[in-house]
């Protein structure tokens, strides 16, 4: 950067006042939910607070720079670069202090959330799991009598204290609302949040059952994690220390009740429903599903990205079966062909790195409700789930293949190396994904017939080589 770069400031102008807050503030966050506050009519109205999740990293450098950031979209054929506006404040996810006094304003009617999947630690029904320590130990910071020494490190546990912050202060009702890649996430974080509110307060779980709204929605942009060359923005005039790259397309559905207002969201083209089952199920099975199958097929074949799988015509007649699948089990009337080929150039788009290994990570959550969720529901059709059968050997095939080698997290890792190493592995990884389908005989022989039938200690060093 040179010395006369600007770094991009707000010119001593006022950010819009703090009405959402958010958690986890990821590259997606800012490709999304900011980037449709920034564009909502009444913008002017609706700032956020964004807390981040676990390092304090992105907070600090948007703190630097008034909260400002730039956001490039990137065609097939340019990009397009603009600076959103919609972060008031930007702070760690350690800041409680604050988190708290916000969350007791009653002019705040928002809490959005990008925390990951696993990020939620809940199991797939959103009960907790009694054997996490760490929603144990933020249970135990919860009811600390005083509560300004509460210091709950999960982001359900931090909810809770905001929730809880809220209710002491009779700041009225609230929307909670989950941007996660999970089905029904909306249900999902409400079950979590008053199983765990059930055991550290009764007033507490009273007023989240009669206060609070979980949003159910359904968010598609592809962001991939790269970095944005500095010459780039610097030939547009300004410095950044935190900017995004995502794809033009952008789409935001929504189910839910925002009892204490919302921004306009619709003006950027978001649509709240009455019922959003059919759309979440065409992105998380369509799009999720094929991303996740490209990942375990394409990285077996020494591939690297999304556009590189699916240039491969082995792995994108993977898809095309799997998604012929999936759509024969979605409700009637969702529209689906167009669909299909909108994603085909967005995943071609040459220009979006998205890499293969960033989208393997916590690989077991993500094939249970995009794999064995169509698996499952073919199987109750009467019909055979071969593709779904092909799509769950192609992650066994990788999860064996990469035996040893950590390098996709996952907070079923040490189920899942378990499961890989026990004498029937296939039958084992299949029972991690879906108790249905493992006891179904002909569903384990379908996987085996698509050649996930290794055992893990039959493989050579050499069959995990390519692998990210
Ligand atoms: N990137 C995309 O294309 C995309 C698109 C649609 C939906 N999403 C959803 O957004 C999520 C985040 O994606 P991203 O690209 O922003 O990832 P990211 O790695 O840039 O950000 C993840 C955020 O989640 C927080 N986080 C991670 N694990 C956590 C934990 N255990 N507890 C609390 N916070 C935690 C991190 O601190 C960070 O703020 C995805 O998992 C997915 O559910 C992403
Ligand atoms: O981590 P996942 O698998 O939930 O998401 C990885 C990508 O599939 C995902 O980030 C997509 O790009 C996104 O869901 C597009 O809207």
């Amino acid at each position: 950067m040179s010395a006369a770069t600007p770094r991009l400031n707000r010119g001593g102008a006022a950010a819009p006042p703090v009405r959402v807050i958010h958690l986890g503030i990821g590259h997606f966050f800012r490709a999304h939910q900011a980037w449709y506050t920034a564009h909502a009519a009444d913008a002017e109205q609706w700032g956020i607070a964004a807390f981040t999740g676990r390092s304090a990293a992105v907070a600090e450098a948007l703190a630097e720079q008034d909260g400002l950031y730039t956001l490039v979209e990137r065609d097939a054929d340019g990009d397009r670069l603009e600076v959103v506006s919609s972060i008031a404040e930007a702070r760690s996810g350690s800041d409680l202090a604050r988190l708290v006094e916000l969350a007791a304003d009653p002019r705040v009617a928002v809490i959005t959330l990008t925390v990951t999947e696993s990020g939620y630690r809940l199991r797939p029904d959103g009960t907790p799991d009694p054997d996490d320590v760490a929603l144990a130990a933020d249970l135990v910071e919860l009811r600390r009598a005083d509560a300004a020494a509460r210091a709950p490190q999960t982001a359900i546990g931090r909810l809770l204290l905001a929730l809880d912050a809220r209710r002491r202060a009779d700041a009225g009702p609230i929307a909670v609302v989950s941007c996660d890649n999970i089905p029904g996430n909306g249900a999902f974080l409400r079950t979590g949040t008053e199983a765990l509110a059930d055991r550290v307060d009764a007033a507490l779980a009273a007023w989240i059952r009669g206060q609070a709204s979980f949003v159910s929605t359904s968010v598609d942009r592809i962001t991939p994690h790269v970095t944005v060359d500095p010459a780039e923005l610097e030939a547009a005039g300004w410095a950044d220390l935190a900017p995004v790259v995502t794809e033009p397309f952008a789409d935001w559905v929504l189910e839910g009740d925002f009892p204490a207002g919302r921004p306009t969201w619709e003006h950027a083209g978001a649509r709240v429903v009455d019922d959003i089952e059919p759309w979440e199920h065409r992105k998380l099975w369509l799009l999720n599903g094929a991303h996740s199958l490209l990942t375990f097929a394409g990285l077996v074949r020494g591939l690297e990205t999304v556009a590189d799988a699916t240039a491969d015509a082995s792995c994108r007649a993977l898809v095309e079966d799997f998604w012929s699948e999936a759509v024969a089990v979605l409700p009637a009337g969702v529209e689906h062909e167009e669909y299909r080929a909108r994603l085909l150039e967005r995943f071609a788009n040459p220009r979006i790195e998205h890499r293969l290994a960033q989208i393997a990570a916590e690989s077991t959550v993500k094939v249970q409700f995009r794999f064995a969720a169509v698996a499952e529901r073919t199987l109750l059709a009467g019909r055979v789930p071969t593709a779904s059968a092909r799509a769950v050997a192609a992650w066994i095939d990788w999860v064996l293949a990469r035996a040893g080698r950590p390098e996709a997290p996952d907070a079923r890792g040490d189920e899942v190396a378990r499961a890989a190493a026990s004498v029937d592995p296939v039958a084992a990884l299949v029972a991690l994904v879906s108790d249905r389908l493992a006891a179904s005989v002909s569903f384990l022989d379908l996987v085996r017939a698509a050649g996930a039938n290794a055992s893990a200690t039959d493989l050579e060093p050499a069959q995990s080589a390519p692998l990210a």
